[in-house]
């Protein structure tokens, strides 16, 4: 039985793990966080912490599992460069799993969008649109950046100078390497994520729509339950569900 942190106890994630945990066998959720709380005293007491909060915690939260040598799961998103070296750097010292989404069903997408793009990356134009609520403040999501490092890793381009953040005016036409990247924001929508390849007369489009935050809770409950028994080291959801 190993001993959970949930941080962010309040938010939409930290609530959803705490009620997903109370269904798990192997892991008690025996310490929350929120803002105000010293995290260091909130972690003494566990094994693992889960993070669903803002990359304004994130540097607390590293020093403090190093300092007590324990493993984390990551699944807060919008971390500047500079924090995600961070991440890469702790991780040379305890396990992490650092995942933009933890369900299973995106990380099919992932694994599509891979497949896909071998294919039609060379011709087809690629767009990457997100949908989530109201209430989102990073963008792009998390997993929309992912899915855009994969199209520029099959496809060779550049995240940083390929991706083109909406448009606005008069943009020229489309540039054959530009991947263009759109972020909706409305009501209480969980998650949306479509991938497109364009092409003249025919158009592939890949989605997947999240409609419970249950299923984000439970990647990351089964994700807890890995890293415990896993080497010092930098892992995501597909090496937790054993898709490398
Ligand atoms: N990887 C994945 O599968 C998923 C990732 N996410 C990501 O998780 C994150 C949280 O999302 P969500 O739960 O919707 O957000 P919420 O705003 O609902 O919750 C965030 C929580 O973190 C707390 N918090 C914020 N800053 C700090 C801080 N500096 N110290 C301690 N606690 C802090 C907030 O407290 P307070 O309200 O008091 O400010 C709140 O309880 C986002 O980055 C989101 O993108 C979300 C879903 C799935
Ligand atoms: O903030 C959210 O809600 C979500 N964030 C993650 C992201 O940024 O990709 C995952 C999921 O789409 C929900």
């Amino acid at each position: 039985m190993a001993n959970l942190l949930v941080t962010g106890q309040s938010g939409r994630m930290g609530q959803a793990v705490i009620r997903c945990a109370q269904d798990e066998a192997e892991l008690t959720t025996t310490a929350t966080h929120d803002v105000g709380q010293d995290l260091g005293e909130s972690f003494s007491g566990a094994d693992v912490a889960i993070d669903f909060t803002l990359p304004s915690l994130t540097d607390e939260l590293l020093r403090v599992a190093l300092e007590q040598k324990k493993p984390l799961v990551i699944g807060t998103t919008g971390h500047s460069d500079a924090q995600r070296a961070l991440i890469a750097e702790a991780a040379k010292q305890i396990p992490i799993v650092w995942a933009p989404n933890f369900s299973v069903g995106v990380n099919t997408l992932f694994w599509l969008t891979q497949k896909a793009t071998q294919v039609l990356g060379d011709d087809f134009d690629m767009e990457v649109v997100e949908m989530h609520h109201r209430h989102k403040r990073d963008a792009p999501s998390g997993t929309a950046r992912r899915l855009v490092e994969i199209l520029c890793e099959e496809a060779d381009r550049d995240y940083d100078t390929d991706c083109r953040h909406g448009r606005e005016g008069d943009t020229g036409a489309r540039t054959k390497k530009e991947i263009g990247v759109h972020a909706l924001r409305g009501g209480d929508v969980v998650g949306d994520h479509t991938v497109v390849y364009a092409n003249d007369g025919e158009r592939v489009e890949l989605t997947h729509k999240a409609s419970s935050r249950d299923t984000f809770a439970k990647g990351a409950l089964r994700a807890a339950r890995w890293v415990v028994d896993q080497p010092v080291g930098l892992y995501d959801m597909q090496d937790v569900l054993g898709l490398r």
